[in-house]
């Protein structure tokens, strides 16, 4: 069982200055709208309806923070999370490129994700989710080139793989890389980037995500069902 497991809903956020006063690391779901992150926590949290995940693009326009850590199995799911013991936050950010999207609401995107990305410093990593059939778009290399130079890892997840062959999967995780590692600082020197295919339908690359963002977000010591010790008041 991974802690991921153990998320529960923390907050949401839709101005900076609401973000919350928390120093755990936090790692963050970014990418187009309707690229499947709603969707990809429910399924590594391994809770249906965890995040929101909707046939209507665009519906996640706010931060959305869950938590790790915190609360015990055995609490009662609306019993508070215990702040001491809270490990990682989990961001579900806005979905991006959403075409219908006025001006205004797109401004607001920008400066909220752009700021958050760049400036947080508790933000220990991104997920990049893109769809495997059209990685890269314009507002995913802007987001890698907001990123980059905090000098954080970047993971992306080429997401809906079950609509690719094992062709075209294999050729399409091959150029991701490619061009992840295109990306050099001043200095010629890479950036810490990685990828891999993903389908919450046919449940590819779960075990993968699941290890990678444990690594990013320092969740070790894994497997961690909670003694009977640990479940009851002290
Ligand atoms: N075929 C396929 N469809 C998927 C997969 N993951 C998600 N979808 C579908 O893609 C659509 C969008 O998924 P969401 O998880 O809501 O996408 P999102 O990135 O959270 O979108 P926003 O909240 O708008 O940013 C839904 O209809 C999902 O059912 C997948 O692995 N395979
Ligand atoms: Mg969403």
């Amino acid at each position: 069982m991974s802690k991921l497991w153990q998320a529960r809903f923390f907050t949401t956020v839709n101005h900076l200055r609401d973000l919350p006063r928390t120093t755990v690391p936090e790692i963050a779901f970014a990418g187009r709208s309707n690229a499947g992150k709603s969707t990809a926590i429910n399924i590594l949290c391994n809770q249906k309806g965890l995040a929101f995940a909707s046939k209507t693009p665009g519906r996640t326009q706010h931060i959305n923070f869950f938590s790790i850590g915190g609360a015990h199995v055995a609490m009662h799911r609306h019993d508070p999370i215990n702040m001491d013991e809270l490990e990682c936050l989990v961001a579900d950010l806005p979905g991006y490129g959403y075409a219908e999207v006025s001006g205004d609401a797109k401004n607001h995107w920008q400066r909220l994700l752009g700021d958050y990305v760049q400036r947080r410093d508790q933000l220990a990593a991104l997920i990049l989710m893109m769809d495997a059939r059209r990685p890269f778009t314009e507002l995913d290399q802007q987001m890698i080139e907001w990123f980059a130079p905090t000098g954080k890892p970047i993971h992306c997840i080429l997401t809906k793989a079950d609509k690719l062959n094992r062709n075209e999967s294999i050729n399409v995780l091959r150029q991701a890389q490619a061009k992840l590692d295109s990306y050099v600082d001043e200095d010629g020197e890479g950036f810490p980037f990685t990828v891999q295919l993903f389908s919450a339908l046919k449940r590819i690359g779960i075990e993968e995500a699941t290890a990678k963002i444990e690594e990013l977000a320092g969740l070790t010591g894994g497997d961690d069902a909670p003694t009977p010790d640990e479940s009851e008041e002290a």
